[in-house]
Protein backbone atom coordinates (compact mmCIF):
# COMPACT_ATOMS: atom_id res chain seq x y z
CA UNK A 1 0.00 0.00 0.00
CA UNK A 2 1.36 3.38 -0.29
CA UNK A 3 2.39 5.36 2.17
CA UNK A 4 1.38 8.88 0.38
CA UNK A 5 0.47 12.08 2.55
CA UNK A 6 -2.32 12.35 0.57
CA UNK A 7 -3.56 8.67 1.09
CA UNK A 8 -3.01 9.65 4.71
CA UNK A 9 -5.16 12.56 4.61
CA UNK A 10 -7.74 11.10 3.03
CA UNK A 11 -7.97 8.35 6.11
CA UNK A 12 -8.28 11.30 7.84
CA UNK A 13 -11.19 12.75 6.47
CA UNK A 14 -12.67 9.11 6.45
CA UNK A 15 -12.66 8.67 2.56
CA UNK A 16 -11.07 5.56 2.67
CA UNK A 17 -12.77 4.44 -0.64
CA UNK A 18 -10.96 7.44 -2.17
CA UNK A 19 -7.20 6.60 -0.52
CA UNK A 20 -7.54 2.65 -1.46
CA UNK A 21 -8.18 3.79 -5.06
CA UNK A 22 -6.00 6.67 -4.86
CA UNK A 23 -3.25 3.80 -3.88
CA UNK A 24 -4.27 1.43 -6.12
CA UNK A 25 -3.72 4.30 -9.42
CA UNK A 26 -0.09 4.89 -8.26
CA UNK A 27 0.50 1.46 -8.49
CA UNK A 28 -1.14 1.34 -12.26
CA UNK A 29 1.50 1.99 -15.08
CA UNK A 30 -1.40 2.44 -17.66
CA UNK A 31 -3.00 5.58 -14.90
CA UNK A 32 -1.30 8.87 -16.57
CA UNK A 33 -2.78 7.78 -19.81
CA UNK A 34 -6.17 8.98 -18.06
CA UNK A 35 -7.13 12.85 -17.30
CA UNK A 36 -7.09 14.54 -14.35
CA UNK A 37 -10.99 14.47 -14.17
CA UNK A 38 -11.29 10.67 -15.43
CA UNK A 39 -9.01 9.82 -12.55
CA UNK A 40 -10.94 11.89 -9.66
CA UNK A 41 -13.93 10.27 -11.50
CA UNK A 42 -12.80 7.13 -10.42
CA UNK A 43 -11.86 8.45 -6.94
CA UNK A 44 -15.22 9.35 -6.31
CA UNK A 45 -17.06 6.02 -7.58
CA UNK A 46 -15.29 3.44 -5.39
CA UNK A 47 -15.65 6.38 -2.23
CA UNK A 48 -19.48 5.97 -3.41
CA UNK A 49 -19.15 1.96 -3.33
CA UNK A 50 -17.58 2.03 -0.57
CA UNK A 51 -20.38 4.26 1.47
CA UNK A 52 -23.04 1.74 -0.38
CA UNK A 53 -21.43 -1.39 0.54
CA UNK A 54 -21.30 0.05 3.85
CA UNK A 55 -24.56 1.22 4.71
CA UNK A 56 -26.08 -1.80 2.94
CA UNK A 57 -24.04 -3.99 5.63
CA UNK A 58 -26.12 -2.11 8.29
CA UNK A 59 -29.27 -2.00 7.15
CA UNK A 60 -29.07 -5.81 7.04
CA UNK A 61 -27.41 -5.86 10.36
CA UNK A 62 -30.69 -3.83 11.76
CA UNK A 63 -33.23 -5.69 9.84
CA UNK A 64 -32.39 -9.04 11.58
CA UNK A 65 -33.33 -11.09 8.71
CA UNK A 66 -34.15 -15.24 10.07
CA UNK A 67 -32.21 -16.23 6.54
CA UNK A 68 -28.97 -14.98 4.73
CA UNK A 69 -31.65 -15.34 1.44
CA UNK A 70 -30.38 -13.64 -1.71
CA UNK A 71 -32.67 -13.35 -4.80
CA UNK A 72 -29.87 -15.00 -6.94
CA UNK A 73 -29.84 -17.99 -4.74
CA UNK A 74 -33.50 -18.45 -4.88
CA UNK A 75 -34.20 -21.71 -6.16
CA UNK A 76 -36.79 -21.78 -9.59
CA UNK A 77 -35.84 -25.53 -10.16
CA UNK A 78 -38.25 -27.46 -7.01
CA UNK A 79 -41.64 -27.68 -8.07
CA UNK A 80 -43.71 -25.41 -5.71
CA UNK A 81 -45.65 -23.09 -7.90
CA UNK A 82 -43.80 -19.88 -7.67
CA UNK A 83 -44.61 -17.15 -10.16
CA UNK A 84 -41.15 -16.94 -11.56
CA UNK A 85 -42.47 -13.34 -14.05
CA UNK A 86 -44.48 -11.94 -11.01
CA UNK A 87 -40.84 -12.90 -8.44
CA UNK A 88 -38.96 -11.05 -11.05
CA UNK A 89 -41.22 -7.87 -11.13
CA UNK A 90 -40.99 -7.68 -7.46
CA UNK A 91 -37.21 -7.75 -7.61
CA UNK A 92 -36.92 -4.05 -9.25
CA UNK A 93 -38.68 -2.58 -5.81
CA UNK A 94 -41.18 -0.67 -7.54
CA UNK A 95 -43.83 -2.28 -5.00
CA UNK A 96 -41.79 -0.65 -2.33
CA UNK A 97 -42.13 2.33 -3.77
CA UNK A 98 -46.10 2.28 -4.44
CA UNK A 99 -46.36 0.86 -0.84
CA UNK A 100 -47.82 -1.88 -1.61
CA UNK A 101 -47.86 -5.80 -0.05
CA UNK A 102 -46.50 -8.67 -0.52
CA UNK A 103 -48.10 -12.08 0.70
CA UNK A 104 -46.42 -15.65 0.85
CA UNK A 105 -48.76 -18.41 1.53
CA UNK A 106 -47.74 -22.22 1.33
CA UNK A 107 -46.92 -25.18 3.53
CA UNK A 108 -44.56 -25.41 5.63
CA UNK A 109 -40.71 -26.09 4.32
CA UNK A 110 -42.00 -24.56 0.99
CA UNK A 111 -39.52 -21.34 1.44
CA UNK A 112 -42.33 -18.57 2.14
CA UNK A 113 -39.29 -17.32 4.93
CA UNK A 114 -36.23 -17.87 2.25
CA UNK A 115 -38.08 -15.47 0.20
CA UNK A 116 -39.14 -13.24 2.31
CA UNK A 117 -35.59 -12.65 3.41
CA UNK A 118 -34.51 -12.44 -0.25
CA UNK A 119 -37.17 -10.05 -0.71
CA UNK A 120 -36.13 -8.20 2.04
CA UNK A 121 -32.13 -8.29 1.13
CA UNK A 122 -33.15 -6.90 -2.54
CA UNK A 123 -35.24 -4.12 -0.39
CA UNK A 124 -31.83 -3.01 1.62
CA UNK A 125 -29.95 -3.09 -1.18
CA UNK A 126 -31.97 -0.77 -2.72
CA UNK A 127 -32.03 1.76 0.20
CA UNK A 128 -35.03 0.56 1.93
CA UNK A 129 -34.77 0.32 5.89
CA UNK A 130 -36.16 -3.40 6.71
CA UNK A 131 -37.42 -5.43 10.14
CA UNK A 132 -37.91 -9.00 9.94
CA UNK A 133 -40.00 -9.90 13.35
CA UNK A 134 -42.08 -13.24 13.78
CA UNK A 135 -45.82 -12.48 14.89
CA UNK A 136 -45.28 -15.26 17.52
CA UNK A 137 -42.79 -12.89 19.23
CA UNK A 138 -43.82 -9.56 18.03
CA UNK A 139 -47.49 -9.87 19.55
CA UNK A 140 -45.94 -11.01 22.42
CA UNK A 141 -43.28 -7.78 22.87
CA UNK A 142 -46.35 -5.45 22.02
CA UNK A 143 -48.07 -6.99 25.73
CA UNK A 144 -44.66 -6.66 27.52
CA UNK A 145 -44.80 -3.05 26.32
CA UNK A 146 -47.69 -2.18 27.27
CA UNK A 147 -46.85 -2.74 31.06
CA UNK A 148 -43.02 -1.56 31.09
CA UNK A 149 -44.15 1.73 28.62
CA UNK A 150 -42.36 0.82 25.81
CA UNK A 151 -45.43 -0.07 23.61
CA UNK A 152 -45.96 3.61 21.87
CA UNK A 153 -41.82 3.14 20.79
CA UNK A 154 -42.11 0.17 19.08
CA UNK A 155 -45.18 0.87 17.49
CA UNK A 156 -43.23 4.16 16.32
CA UNK A 157 -40.52 1.82 15.07
CA UNK A 158 -42.91 -0.07 13.27
CA UNK A 159 -44.41 2.34 11.98
CA UNK A 160 -41.14 3.92 10.35
CA UNK A 161 -39.79 0.95 9.13
CA UNK A 162 -39.78 1.01 5.32
CA UNK A 163 -40.45 -2.81 4.71
CA UNK A 164 -41.84 -4.68 7.55
CA UNK A 165 -41.93 -8.61 7.08
CA UNK A 166 -44.05 -10.47 9.60
CA UNK A 167 -43.22 -14.35 9.47
CA UNK A 168 -45.38 -17.10 10.12
CA UNK A 169 -48.73 -15.00 10.48
CA UNK A 170 -52.06 -17.15 11.27
CA UNK A 171 -50.09 -19.72 13.27
CA UNK A 172 -51.95 -19.03 16.71
CA UNK A 173 -55.24 -17.86 17.75
CA UNK A 174 -55.09 -14.07 18.68
CA UNK A 175 -56.23 -12.32 21.59
CA UNK A 176 -58.14 -9.18 21.68
CA UNK A 177 -55.09 -7.24 22.35
CA UNK A 178 -53.36 -8.85 19.83
CA UNK A 179 -55.90 -7.97 17.34
CA UNK A 180 -56.30 -4.34 18.01
CA UNK A 181 -51.93 -4.12 18.12
CA UNK A 182 -52.14 -5.20 14.75
CA UNK A 183 -54.84 -3.22 13.73
CA UNK A 184 -52.58 -0.28 14.65
CA UNK A 185 -49.89 -1.53 13.00
CA UNK A 186 -51.41 -1.78 9.92
CA UNK A 187 -53.08 1.56 9.68
CA UNK A 188 -49.85 3.35 10.58
CA UNK A 189 -48.67 1.65 7.43
CA UNK A 190 -51.56 1.71 5.19
CA UNK A 191 -50.35 3.81 1.84
CA UNK A 192 -47.38 4.72 3.61
CA UNK A 193 -44.92 1.70 3.66
CA UNK A 194 -45.09 -2.12 2.78
CA UNK A 195 -45.20 -5.50 4.59
CA UNK A 196 -44.20 -8.81 3.41
CA UNK A 197 -46.27 -11.67 5.49
CA UNK A 198 -45.57 -15.17 4.94
CA UNK A 199 -48.48 -17.69 6.51
CA UNK A 200 -49.21 -21.49 6.08
CA UNK A 201 -52.67 -20.14 5.63
CA UNK A 202 -53.87 -19.38 2.19
CA UNK A 203 -55.25 -15.44 2.15
CA UNK A 204 -58.51 -16.50 1.86
CA UNK A 205 -58.74 -18.20 5.43
CA UNK A 206 -56.96 -15.00 7.47
CA UNK A 207 -60.14 -13.61 8.15
CA UNK A 208 -62.17 -16.35 10.24
CA UNK A 209 -58.27 -16.64 11.79
CA UNK A 210 -58.15 -13.44 13.21
CA UNK A 211 -60.95 -14.12 15.35
CA UNK A 212 -63.32 -10.96 15.14
CA UNK A 213 -65.29 -10.45 12.15
CA UNK A 214 -64.93 -6.18 12.50
CA UNK A 215 -61.39 -6.29 13.70
CA UNK A 216 -60.78 -8.71 10.69
CA UNK A 217 -62.03 -6.74 7.55
CA UNK A 218 -60.65 -3.64 9.34
CA UNK A 219 -57.12 -5.53 9.19
CA UNK A 220 -57.40 -7.09 5.91
CA UNK A 221 -59.17 -4.01 4.31
CA UNK A 222 -55.83 -2.43 4.94
CA UNK A 223 -53.35 -5.19 3.91
CA UNK A 224 -54.65 -7.14 1.23
CA UNK A 225 -56.20 -4.97 -1.40
CA UNK A 226 -52.90 -3.54 -2.23
CA UNK A 227 -50.73 -6.72 -1.96
CA UNK A 228 -49.02 -9.52 -4.44
CA UNK A 229 -49.62 -12.81 -3.66
CA UNK A 230 -47.40 -15.45 -3.98
CA UNK A 231 -49.40 -18.88 -3.25
CA UNK A 232 -46.55 -21.30 -3.13
CA UNK A 233 -47.35 -25.57 -3.13
CA UNK A 234 -45.15 -28.56 -3.19
CA UNK A 235 -42.91 -30.70 -1.07
CA UNK A 236 -40.91 -28.50 1.79
CA UNK A 237 -37.71 -28.20 0.64
CA UNK A 238 -36.40 -28.99 4.34
CA UNK A 239 -34.22 -31.94 3.44
CA UNK A 240 -35.55 -35.08 5.00
CA UNK A 241 -33.04 -36.66 7.78
CA UNK A 242 -30.91 -40.05 6.38
CA UNK A 243 -31.75 -42.95 8.27
CA UNK A 244 -28.26 -43.75 10.44
N1 LIG B 1 -33.63 -20.99 -2.46
C1 LIG B 1 -33.21 -21.68 -1.42
N2 LIG B 1 -31.93 -22.05 -1.36
C2 LIG B 1 -31.47 -22.74 -0.32
N3 LIG B 1 -32.23 -23.15 0.70
C3 LIG B 1 -33.51 -22.82 0.69
C4 LIG B 1 -34.09 -22.07 -0.36
N4 LIG B 1 -35.39 -21.88 -0.10
C5 LIG B 1 -35.61 -22.50 1.08
N5 LIG B 1 -34.48 -23.06 1.53
C6 LIG B 1 -34.34 -23.84 2.77
O1 LIG B 1 -35.46 -24.70 2.92
C7 LIG B 1 -35.85 -24.76 4.28
C8 LIG B 1 -37.30 -24.33 4.43
O2 LIG B 1 -37.42 -22.98 4.01
P1 LIG B 1 -38.25 -21.91 4.85
O3 LIG B 1 -37.90 -21.92 6.30
O4 LIG B 1 -38.12 -20.63 4.12
O5 LIG B 1 -39.72 -22.53 4.68
P2 LIG B 1 -41.09 -21.99 5.26
O6 LIG B 1 -42.08 -22.20 4.16
O7 LIG B 1 -40.95 -20.63 5.81
O8 LIG B 1 -41.38 -23.02 6.42
P3 LIG B 1 -42.27 -22.86 7.75
O9 LIG B 1 -43.68 -22.56 7.32
O10 LIG B 1 -42.16 -24.20 8.42
O11 LIG B 1 -41.65 -21.75 8.55
C9 LIG B 1 -34.90 -23.84 5.06
O12 LIG B 1 -33.88 -24.63 5.62
C10 LIG B 1 -34.35 -22.93 3.98
O13 LIG B 1 -33.07 -22.43 4.30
Amino acid sequence: MLNHPTVERLHQLRLPGMARALASQAQSPEIGQLSFEERLGLLVDCEAAERESRQNTARLKRAGLKQAATPEDVNFRHPRRLDRALFARLMTGRWVSDHQNVLICGPTGIGKTYLACALANQACRQGHSVLYVRLTRLLPALAIGRGDGSYLKLLAQLAKTEVLVIDEWALAPLSDDSRRDLLEIFDDRHGTRSTIITSQLQVEHWHASIGDPTLADAILDRLVHQAHTLDLDGESLRKPEKPV
